[in-house]
């Protein structure tokens, strides 16, 4: 079919629903021992259509800037169907989730399943969350998560994002942020939206070399410039801003507050030491203050302006590991939990259609400009992609030219 490279050294089995598609696209006769095949479906194109009523509203679970996700039962097993927008760079972005999730599988990540291809269409098809991202979670839940629940998910992305750096050579995921962690029927966090993950360290990769930066606004990395900028480190940053998001409750640029921007915004109030008011207060505080300073210095670390001096995601997760054991899970505080869906239906009206709107147009003074708010927008900027190059590195790199000195004395017990 032509639709997957299956080299020789990946452990990848293509099984085919369409009569036409051929087997032989599977290698998994030339896996080694300890690999386990990932199976990757071909599905009928038709089969997905009807399987969401032709992609209805009904069976919509939410719009992002790539485009729709549906809701369907496919052989039995609920799954949910990504389909792109027409546009050529969401058609390579599909592409390169297929390529990069058919050769590692996580129960960390949001696998893929399969996929189907039509003269004008392709839809990838990916585990199904029944509960939603995080983002609603955090952001638009009355009964948001405990701390014991909000470390264990921290701690899970941390391992995901670890899993990715830990290939060979590393995966680095590029647009880690709350709507991109999604949450299964267990309450697991789980990373999704591979689109714009690359791997790096291969010397000669003209495609790594070529793709210029991207990312979501409030999450990059100010050090990310040029195509050779990119290293994991890149991931770490993001996740730093993740981690705050986690901590407060408060989004990663959010227009309504001033400052608009979380690392603006926290890290002053954690030099200072006044952790108490960066918590998130619709959630009892955590009673250790040692533990809540601990964290505050995690994610601190993590937006360090000097990429070196980050700690990598093996450490974060060693030190969120540490943490999760002294804090109590108990059971999800938010039962009521308005992201959290019946199996058989569609997302929740209030939640579709929602905020994630199309990339912004212009350049990086124009997105600088939306990020503080100058030109009073009151639009969330925080879910939307930046492709432009970036412009407003150097205000970011002011922002946080601090941070360095200020996390160089703090020690992690
Ligand atoms: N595997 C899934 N299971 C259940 N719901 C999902 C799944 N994937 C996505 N969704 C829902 O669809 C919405 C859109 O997801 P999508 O990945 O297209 O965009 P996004 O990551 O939120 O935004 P962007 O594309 O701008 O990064 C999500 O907010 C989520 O509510």
């Amino acid at each position: 079919m032509g639709y997957l490279s299956c080299k020789a050294d990946s452990a990848i089995a293509i099984i085919s629903t369409t009569p036409s598609s051929q087997a032989s696209s599977s290698p998994s006769t030339s896996r080694t021992k300890q690999e386990k095949p990932i199976k990757i479906r071909q599905f009928n194109y038709s089969d997905i259509e009807a399987a969401t009523d032709g992609f209805s509203d009904q069976k919509l679970l939410g719009k992002g800037s790539h485009g729709c996700v549906y809701k369907a039962v496919l052989r039995g097993r609920h799954v949910a169907v990504k389909k792109p927008s027409k546009d050529l760079e969401i058609g390579q972005e599909v592409d390169n989730e297929i390529e990069i999730l058919s050769k590692i599988h996580s129960p960390r990540f949001v696998n893929l399943l399969g996929f189907a291809i039509d003269t004008k269409d392709r839809l990838l098809v990916v585990e199904f969350m029944s509960n939603g991202t995080l983002y609603d979670t955090l952001h638009s839940n009355s009964r948001p998560p405990n701390w014991g629940r909000r470390i264990r998910m921290a701690l899970q992305i941390a391992k995901a994002v670890d899993t990715l750096h830990s290939q060979n050579p590393p995966v680095i995921h590029r647009d880690i942020k709350s709507a991109n962690v999604l949450i299964d029927r267990n309450f697991n966090a789980r990373l999704g939206d591979f689109g714009l993950a690359l791997r790096c360290g291969v010397d000669d990769d003209y495609r790594l070399k070529s793709t210029p930066p991207a990312g979501t606004i409030g999450y990059l990395d100010p050090c990310y410039v040029t195509p050779d900028n990119l290293s994991t480190k890149t991931d770490v940053f993001s996740f730093g801003i993740f981690l705050l998001e986690i901590i407060s409750g408060r989004k990663a640029i959010d227009v309504g507050h001033s400052p608009s921007s979380i690392v603006d915004w926290a890290i002053p109030l954690i030099k200072k030491g006044k952790l108490g008011a960066i918590y998130d207060p619709r959630t009892v505080p955590l009673k250790d203050p040692m533990i809540r300073k601990q964290l505050a210095l995690i994610a601190s670390k993590c937006v360090r302006s000097c990429r070196e001096r980050r700690p990598s995601m093996k450490e974060v997760v060693d030190w969120l590991a540490a943490l999760s054991k002294l804090v109590p899970l108990h059971s999800w505080n938010g039962f009521n939990n308005p992201c959290m869906m019946v199996e058989t239906m569609g997302r929740p009206a209030e939640l579709r259609n929602n905020q994630f709107g199309s990339r912004p147009q212009g350049d990086g003074e124009e997105i600088l400009e939306g990020i503080y708010g100058k030109m009073g927008r009151k639009s969330v900027m925080d879910t939307r992609r930046v492709y432009s190059d970036l412009g407003f590195r150097s205000n970011l790199m002011e922002l946080m030219a601090w941070t360095d000195a200020e996390t160089d004395g703090l020690n992690l017990v």
